[in-house]
């Protein structure tokens, strides 16, 4: 008995099959999050023989997930994943050599300094977008998502903003996003729950069939898609910068071979894709609610000649302060991407198995009122604020949330979404009010902040209805004129694809 092993506390399960039958697969954050009430910030999970550990406070998760990243960097095998990309998928790869090359290559082209790189078709994008809304709210779905889409489709091949979702590079990437939501489900396959059944013949197993031809489908065309800038870099043709412009230019240090860099390029557009799309959703639901205080300050910093750009960024310490609420209030992936842990460990004499998953509950971890007090539920982006209203911002690390994971996993792309979110908040709210629709009876339809749609691993408000309303007379003009110069740009260009 005194030799017993102290596991993390955590809910009782039945025997052999564990807590499988307590756990939501869909909401699996809001089940972690009322079992922290009861067993604390670390609970030990068993799903059929899986320890699971959930790291459901800041400190757990930083002590485990960082100040240890050399034996929690790891992510579960899956192993229909790993045969549909061939295992060059940098958010769910092996942490080994090929995950580091590539993941320098990545923090190089999209750090901190670099991801300055991206402003202008940022910008470009944010043009288009509040012209779309302005002129039609209804759509407000699909303006999203072909904003969300074309901004990747830029920043990663330096395509034009594509102007419809039928956009074949759309049509053929989003194919790609299909496949990695089905094949990056934990447990979506028998053999990755039974890895034995991977040594069965060819012929007997469907999904090696199936994964064999995705990867030739989609490294056929990643492949076409990296060289021809790869071709374009090597020839001296002036380039815009673009995520494959760095990877071109830096092969050789970062030992890619084209095939890594044309599926790191390829995963990038999938990994930013989708969780950026979910935040635009959001924001026009907050915008919805505090349309005043906004646009106010955007007024005062840019006037009313000019859309906000950039520059501003300083002088609008609230928008900065509202894109760090919304990824503090709804993260887009609130329970995070598993970790696996690589060798035995102990924490506070909690013992914790080699293969133990980590989920880092990053919706508890963002709503804890230890750390963000009382009104931890509520969006309030003064809380990022001092008391001159200047940024909290003691490093560029800093995001005063932790939406994008931990340690050397940390999300790649964090800069350029900051980036992406200013600047898209900015100019909406510098052109327009968004105000909610009225029923029948007159009645506002205010969106539900409470109400949650899962995709995947990826959280979505529900859709809702709002208008879009100039915020001054001249805003629709000038919203026109600009987004008439981003559309002779455009037109100069023609997507290759
Ligand atoms: C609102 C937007 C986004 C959110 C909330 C988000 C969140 C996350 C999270 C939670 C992770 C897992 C971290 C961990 O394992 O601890 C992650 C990983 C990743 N993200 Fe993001 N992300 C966003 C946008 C983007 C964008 C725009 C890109 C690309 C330009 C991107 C690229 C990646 C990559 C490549 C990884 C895998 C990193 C690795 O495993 O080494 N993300 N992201």
């Amino acid at each position: 008995k005194r030799n017993k092993v102290r596991y993390p506390p955590g809910p009782r399960g039945i025997p052999i099959l564990g807590n499988l039958f307590q756990l939501d697969t869909k909401k699996s954050f809001e089940t972690f999050a009322k079992w922290k009430n009861i067993y604390g910030p670390i609970i030990y999970v068993n799903v059929a023989g899986q320890p699971i550990v959930v790291l459901g406070s800041r400190k757990v998760a930083i002590e485990i997930l960082e100040h240890r990243a050399s034996k929690s960097a790891d992510r579960p095998r899956l192993i229909v994943a790993e045969e549909s990309t061939g295992d060059m998928n940098v958010g769910f790869m092996h942490h080994g050599d090929r995950w580091r090359r590539m993941r320098h290559a990545a923090d190089y082209a999209l750090g901190y300094k670099n991801s300055s790189k991206y402003h202008a078709t940022q910008a470009a994008e944010s043009t288009i977008l509040a012209h779309g809304l302005l002129a039609n709210s209804d759509k407000w779905v699909s303006q999203l998502e072909r904003t969300t889409s074309s901004v990747m489709l830029s920043m990663v091949y330096d395509l034009p903003p594509i102007l419809s979702l039928d956009t074949p590079a759309v049509v053929f990437m989003n194919t790609f996003i299909e496949c990695i939501a089905r094949v990056g489900v934990p447990g979506a396959y028998l053999v990755d729950s039974l890895p034995m059944l991977e040594n069965l013949p060819r012929w007997l197993s469907k999904w090696k069939r199936d994964a064999e031809q995705e990867f030739k489908k989609f490294t056929l065309k990643f492949e076409v898609m990296f060289t021809a800038i790869k071709d374009k870099v090597a020839t001296g043709h002036e380039q815009r910068p673009s995520f494959c412009v760095s990877l071109s230019e830096n092969q050789s240090r970062n030992r890619l071979s084209d095939r890594e860099c044309a599926w790191l390029a390829g995963t990038l557009y999938g990994a930013g894709q989708e969780t950026c799309h979910d935040v635009v959703y959001l924001r026009h639901d907050i915008a919805s609610r505090s349309p005043a205080t906004c646009s106010g300050r955007i007024g005062q910093s840019c006037g009313r000649s000019r859309l906000p750009s950039f520059s501003d960024a300083q002088q609008l310490p609230y928008i900065r302060a509202m894109v760090k609420e919304i990824l503090r209030w709804r993260p887009s992936t609130p329970a995070g991407l598993p970790h696996i842990l690589s060798e035995d460990d102990y924490y506070e004499g909690y013992f914790i198995p080699k293969g133990t998953i980590y989920i880092s509950n990053i919706w508890s971890i963002n709503h804890d009122p230890d750390v963000w007090g009382a009104d931890a539920d509520d969006f309030r982006p003064e809380r990022h604020l001092d008391e001159h209203g200047n940024l909290k911002e003691p490093g560029s690390e800093a995001h005063g949330h932790f939406a994008f994971g931990f340690g050397h996993r940390i999300c790649a792309g964090r800069h350029v979404t900051n980036n992406s979110l200013f600047i898209n908040m900015a100019t909406l709210l510098w052109t327009m009010r968004l105000e909610p629709s009225k029923d029948e009876h007159g009645n506002l339809l205010k969106p539900d902040a409470n109400s949650k749609v899962m995709n995947g691993f990826v959280m979505r408000p529900p859709p809702f209805k709002f208008n879009t309303i100039p915020r001054f007379q001249d805003a629709e003009a000038l919203i026109q004129q600009a987004r008439d110069e981003v559309m002779v740009e455009v037109n100069a260009r023609p997507v290759v694809l």
